[in-house]
């Protein structure tokens, strides 16, 4: 197995960095210290089944207890296979609108607590490219993108994409007669070909004219992982300096300054530490996958600036295989700059014992969708090849006009 391969070599093998107490997202507290803070409220969570001893934890929260400072999970932490597991086959409790945000998500809850954030399957089938006269900020959003976008940054050896796993939703038993959400169930019809459709509500694409529909209950989904609630765990939000314009018209900055870098390279927080590095990684896994739709990332406010990029939000990934986007290398194009780690990560997936396609092509093979349809068509992953080839392009460009380049994270 490729796949194995890959992750059995060195670079997928790093030590981890000594962890301190304040490297790590959560902490439990022992029953004494709750105590002692007066916290056993009436009406407080019955969580009397969990101790501080990890075996009782369900994997939701095994998963938010194990965020670190640089990473969202250790892809060896058998935790991980548990944690998609469960989003995949858990009992549906629960599903409610997720406010906030243009397209229409669900929050989906569990027993046990845990909690997913659901995409569904839209009218795009997966050999389908996005209209060639849409702009990037019209696109729909696809559910197979979120799922793909987790298996990538986890070959990519990134860890900064919250898991995500598709799963086949009775949008009856398991949506509409479930919900709590008033406003969700009056969206639920039968169109007139029999299937049970919904639309919601939100800013775009909510409408009886895009309908998200089962054949005729059961619809495609993808299910996230949810983050630690943003009590628990406030996250900072940050506009990416290569924000495009969402303008029919306007061109951003970046566009129009060669010099562009220069600047963001002198501005806070990108002028310090591994952040500009770690921006353009977001670059490439998003070139790879074709994402123009990269306007902010969030970090966590506990860590400050030292610590990953969260990497949200794919939906609008692999929309045309047919095309790569060049603009979206901007940030490695304008700044020349790479982290060794990444690159000798890049370097290992373009040799065909690695293939990028190849690996991505088994990895998600190991979702449960796979068995209704592979996640990313044959198309979608030789593109991922054709695009690795122009990163690694760029890069070398840039090595024979700069020095600089590698920005040396491995000792
Ligand atoms: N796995 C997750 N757990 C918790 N919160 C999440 C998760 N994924 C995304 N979010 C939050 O939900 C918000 C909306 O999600 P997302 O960006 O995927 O949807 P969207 O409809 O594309 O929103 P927008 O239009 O704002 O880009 C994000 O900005 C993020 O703060
Ligand atoms: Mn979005």
């Amino acid at each position: 197995s490729k796949l194995e391969a890959l992750f059995r070599h060195p670079l997928y093998n790093q030590p981890r960095p000594q962890l301190q107490e304040d490297d790590w997202l959560l902490r439990v507290k022992t029953s004494q210290k709750a105590e002692d803070e007066g916290q056993e409220e009436e009406g407080a969570m019955d969580i009397t089944d969990w101790t501080s001893d990890v075996d009782t934890h369900p994997p939701w929260l095994r998963f938010h207890l194990g965020i670190t400072r640089w990473e969202l999970y250790d892809r060896r932490d058998p935790n991980l296979g548990q944690l998609t597991h469960y989003l995949a086959t858990q009992r549906i409790l629960g599903a409610v609108q997720k406010s906030g945000g243009t397209q229409l998500k669900l929050v989906m809850s569990f027993p046990n607590y845990g909690q997913a954030m659901l995409k569904p399957m839209n009218r795009q089938s997966r050999h389908a490219e996005t209209d060639v006269n849409l702009f990037y900020f019209s696109d729909f959003e696809r559910h197979n993108a979120e799922i793909a976008a987790f298996h990538l940054d986890r070959l990519l050896g990134f860890h900064r994409v919250p898991p995500a796993v598709g799963r086949l939703v009775n949008v009856t038993a398991e949506i509409s007669e479930i919900t709590t959400d008033h406003k969700l169930r009056t969206t639920f019809f039968t169109s007139p070909a029999g299937n049970v459709c919904f639309y919601g509500q939100c800013e775009y694409y909510c409408s009886t004219e895009h309908p998200v529909c089962g054949q005729p209950h059961l619809l495609e989904v993808s299910l996230a992982a949810m983050l630690p609630d943003l009590s628990l765990a406030p996250r900072r939000s940050w506009r990416s300096p290569w924000k495009r314009s969402y303008s029919r018209t306007k061109l951003a900055r970046w566009e129009k300054e060669p010099a562009y870098c220069d600047t963001v390279k002198q501005t806070p927080p990108y002028d310090h530490g591994t952040r500009l590095v770690d921006l353009i990684d977001m670059a490439v896994l998003d070139f790879l996958m074709s994402n123009m739709d990269r306007h902010h990332y969030e970090t966590f406010e506990k860590f400050g600036n030292e610590t990953f990029l969260l990497h949200l939000d794919h939906g609008r990934a692999f929309g045309r295989h047919s095309r790569d986007e060049p603009s979206i290398l901007a940030p490695l194009q304008q700044c020349c700059r790479i982290r060794r780690s990444t690159l000798l990560r890049l370097q290992l997936l373009s040799i065909p014992d690695f293939r990028l396609s190849d690996v991505m092509r088994e990895s998600l093979a190991q979702d449960p969708l796979a068995a209704v349809a592979p996640l990313l068509s044959e198309p979608h992953l030789s593109a991922l090849d054709r695009r690795l080839a122009t990163v690694l392009q760029v890069v070398r460009t840039c090595q024979h006009q700069h020095q600089d380049v590698i920005f040396n994270d491995l000792e």
